[in-house]
């Protein structure tokens, strides 16, 4: 038996229009409702139809849904949840998924006292955006994290994990403050990180930029996909998860100063030592099978 039967989906971008594609894909008989502010993605979303409802307001797309997945920018959760208040069912479940946990769950939990609220992450992504971004493959494999707020009920959690693993998802269940403090050092502080070194190429005066381009094998080429990621969504994730991120922020400049003293010192051993033991951490996410670097990963459409 299928764990929902009417899903509403706020935000049709990458995720909200990857995950309509999944459940059409996996869990057909579902009816599908879409609200997105934006009139252009509401339009596109009728053209391709990514979804049975387009609803012109967040409160008529959730009035008869029994579970509502809140798929925009972390920092419009708030004012999302806020809208759809009044017309949210009472025996629905309502998650979101927001890249950061904790300022999100305070934000739901605000605006809708008395509601079942599961939030979750899941852990799979492009940085590309809009319903034409989205593919129903991209669960695949891939972690999705609960972060049930204390006292949440056993069976809405089994649902929304049901939900997940119906797209193809694993599902892990964490504390929404731990949730942030592993997203911050495995995802955020490395998207921070490709802004800063792409800013800081095309800041340089004696390289030009068509040089930089020309010559952007290998490494830079690398972070210039990360770099184009989203603005709206990262600025959000980076307000919401502040203290998380700092606090690896402060980590990571002691680690580089450190390497910049083995440089300036020609201390190679030093060097050698810390290659060796990154060099075995890649190659044991890759025996996991968690590379993202698989022939199809975020080129694949459905
Ligand atoms: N991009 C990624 O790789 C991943 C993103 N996430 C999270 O998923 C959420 C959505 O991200 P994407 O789908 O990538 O972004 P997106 O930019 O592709 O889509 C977001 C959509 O939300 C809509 N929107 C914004 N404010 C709204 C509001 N107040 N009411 C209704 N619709 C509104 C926008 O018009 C847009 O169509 C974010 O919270 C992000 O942190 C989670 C995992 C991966
Ligand atoms: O494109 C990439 O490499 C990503 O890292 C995608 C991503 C972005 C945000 C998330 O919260 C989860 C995954």
């Amino acid at each position: 038996m299928l764990p929902f039967a009417r899903v509403s989906i706020i935000g049709l971008g990458l995720i909200g229009s990857s995950i309509a594609r999944a459940v059409r894909q996996h869990m057909p008989t579902v009816r599908l409702t879409g609200h997105d502010a934006d009139p252009g993605v509401r339009a596109r979303a009728v053209a391709i139809d990514l979804v049975d409802d387009v609803a012109d307001t967040p409160g008529a797309a959730v009035t008869d849904a029994d579970l509502v997945i809140l798929c925009v920018p972390v920092g419009a959760m708030a004012a999302v949840a806020a809208a759809v208040a009044a017309d949210l069912p009472a025996d629905a479940i309502v998650s979101d998924v927001g890249s950061s946990k904790a300022g999100v769950e305070a934000a739901l939990q605000a605006a809708l006292p008395g509601a079942t609220i599961i939030p979750a992450h899941p852990v799979a992504g492009t940085e590309n955006s809009g319903p034409d971004a989205g593919f129903a493959t991209l669960f695949h494999g891939r972690w999705c994290i609960l972060t049930p707020p204390e006292g949440a009920g056993e069976a809405a959690i089994v649902r929304l994990t049901a939900f997940w693993e119906g797209l193809g998802a694993k599902v892990e269940i964490m504390d929404a403050r731990h949730h942030d403090l592993v997203l911050a050092i495995t995802s955020h502080l490395p998207h921070l990180i490709a802004y800063t070194i792409v800013g800081t190429a095309s800041d340089l005066e004696e390289v030009t930029q068509s040089e930089v381009i020309k010559y952007s094998a290998g490494g830079f080429r690398d972070f210039t996909r990360i770099a184009a990621s989203d603005p709206t969504m990262w600025r959000d994730v980076f307000l919401a998860n502040k203290d998380a991120v700092l606090e690896m922020l402060q980590r990571f400049s002691e680690d580089l100063t450190a390497l910049q003293r083995a440089i300036r010192w020609g201390d190679g051993d030093a060097l050698f030592d810390l290659f060796t033991r990154t060099r075995a951490i890649r190659r044991s996410i890759i025996e996991q099978g968690q590379d993202d670097a698989r022939p199809d990963f975020g080129r694949s459409h459905e």
